[in-house]
């Protein structure tokens, strides 16, 4: 049996496939996820025109259902085309068991009309919205969104969605009549921010094509498809589009007629990936950029220790390390402003070593450190202005290629990407990279240097540096190793940087 993660589709098939299960079997293809296909309808249409749509029996998807329920028990499910009211009030019942019983996800396209015209589906909203309790993430256009809801604006649109028990709810902007094409996720969680709610919002040029038939049912399924990968909602949205950007670019400049979308593969190229439109980024967009980390042409920073006090500072300093943090944790605020003073001042004394300062960015300023590290939720409270004026250089912690991009538009010295494995230093659930997450994230870096952290020990070192990351970052491989100096001597061989 095959270890890919599976989702179910339960969409309509289109005899073009253009659109509905044809195009979520291979998005989920190029996502690298099993999709086993529940058919709502079986609709007879091409890219001109719209001909009929035949709903398949309740006692037919039941059957379905509950084979596939014996051995292909899913991680998420992605609705699209739910044909009528019976459909309609049997998903409510399906989606009640699995959701009481099992901790899966749902992702609904809500398709009412086809993108050539024609209606596709006859339920009446009372019974198309009754699921809706049972849905983590909606993806509607637009257009869907206003018909659904009765509201224009999209943030009155999120919380009419939030008020029918959705707490996702991405508006694709792809047919709004700008030059850009803008998505909007609203994000609703228990513990986050003040009012539990994060709005992520992506934008990319418009990509002059008409070949985006089954490109929404496709977006739909890249979410699913990497939600069942693990990947957190801001990654998969932030793929999603890449991948949608990525399949419209295989067709470009094609208008004369309308065509489907191209599911290309997974999307590693930073040119398709989209913008993130941030409070962080629109603050500080004019900031030019931060200085660099002034390596010599060809030089590597190699490993990063990563330290809690002036005692592990000073045995570390005489070591030839190009970098050095200094995070303090649990100090009183004197204690603090004091280990960094001395801290500045001890690393005078080693001038190839970047004496970096994590949080304390206005310390750090006032003391003349070489460099600060802020982490991602610590950004919104940071003067990055003054960081920029002062001239200290600047390194930001990202989790995940939303993050990522987010962090490389605001051009700082390095950027960090954590946490690769699991670690007992910092509670890092829910954000484990993992190698292959770190390749990827390296394909899409600019000219700024990239520093993997996270788990990672002597023996996982080599698999890290193979993927050409410009530093590691470690804590207890370093500080809980039975001899120090010897550790540090065997990672500083596995990067060949400070021997
Ligand atoms: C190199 C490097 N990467 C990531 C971190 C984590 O920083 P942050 O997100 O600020 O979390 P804390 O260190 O404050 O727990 C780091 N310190 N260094
Ligand atoms: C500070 C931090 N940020 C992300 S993971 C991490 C801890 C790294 O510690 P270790 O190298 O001991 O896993």
């Amino acid at each position: 049996m095959s270890d890919k993660p599976i989702i179910w589709t339960i969409s309509g098939s289109d005899c073009s496939a253009g659109a509905g299960i044809a195009a979520d079997l291979r998005t989920g293809h190029s996502f690298g996820v099993e999709v086993c296909t529940i058919s709502t309808a079986n609709t007879t249409q091409n890219s001109k025109q719209f001909y009929a749509v035949n709903a398949t029996d309740i006692a037919i998807l039941e059957e379905q259902a509950q084979a596939l329920l014996e051995d292909k028990f899913p991680r998420v499910i992605k609705i699209g085309l739910i044909a009528n009211d019976k459909q309609a009030k049997w998903l409510y019942n399906l989606l009640k068991d699995l959701k009481a019983r099992h901790d899966i996800l749902v992702v609904y396209d809500p398709v009412g009309q086809a993108s050539v015209g024609g209606v596709m589906s006859t339920a009446n909203q009372a019974f198309s919205t009754g699921f809706y309790p049972y849905i983590d993430i909606i993806t509607p256009n637009l257009s869907e969104a206003q018909n659904i809801t009765g509201e224009t604006d999209t943030t009155k649109q999120a919380k009419a969605f939030k008020q029918l028990g959705i707490s996702t709810v991405i508006i694709k902007g792809g047919h709004s009549d700008d030059d850009s094409c803008t998505d909007i996720c609203y994000h609703a969680t228990d513990n986050i921010g003040d009012n539990g709610e994060h709005v992520y919002c992506l934008s990319s040029d418009k990509i002059n094509t008409r070949y985006s038939h089954g490109g929404g049912c496709s977006f739909a399924s890249a979410v699913a498809a990497c939600l069942a990968q693990g990947y957190l909602v801001r990654d998969a949205i932030t793929l999603a589009k890449a991948f949608i950007n990525q399949g419209l670019h295989a067709n470009l400049g094609k208008m004369e007629h309308y065509g489907a979308f191209e599911q290309t593969q997974f999307p590693t190229n930073p040119a398709m990936f989209p913008r993130v439109v941030d409070n962080i980024q629109q603050r500080f967009s004019q900031l030019p950029a931060f200085k660099p980390l002034n390596l010599s042409p060809n030089q590597s920073l190699g490993i990063y220790p990563v330290i809690g006090s002036i005692e592990w500072l000073e045995k570390l300093l005489p070591l030839n390390f190009n970098i050095i943090q200094l995070r303090l944790k649990d100090k009183s605020q004197a204690t603090i402003e004091a280990e960094i003073k001395r801290a500045v001042e001890l690393a005078k004394d080693y001038p190839n070593t970047r004496l970096f300062i994590n949080d304390y960015w206005q310390l750090a300023i006032t003391h003349g450190a070489y460099g600060v590290h802020i982490g991602q939720e610590d950004l919104l409270d940071t003067d990055l202005a003054a960081i920029n004026r002062a001239g200290l250089r600047l390194g930001i912690s990202t989790h995940g290629c939303y993050e990522f991009l987010l962090a490389q538009q605001l051009q700082p010295s390095y950027l960090a990407v954590g946490a690769i494995f699991p670690t007992k230093t910092k509670d890092m659930t829910g954000q484990i990279q993992g190698v292959q997450t770190l390749t990827h994230l390296l394909s899409l870096k600019a000219d700024i240097p990239v520093v993997a952290i996270g788990g990672i020990s002597i023996e996982r070192a080599p698999s890290v540096w193979q993927t050409g990351v410009d530093s590691i970052a470690v804590v207890t491989a370093i500080t809980e190793a039975s001899d120090y100096v010897e550790a540090s001597k065997v990672l500083q061989g596995i990067t060949g940087v400070g021997e």
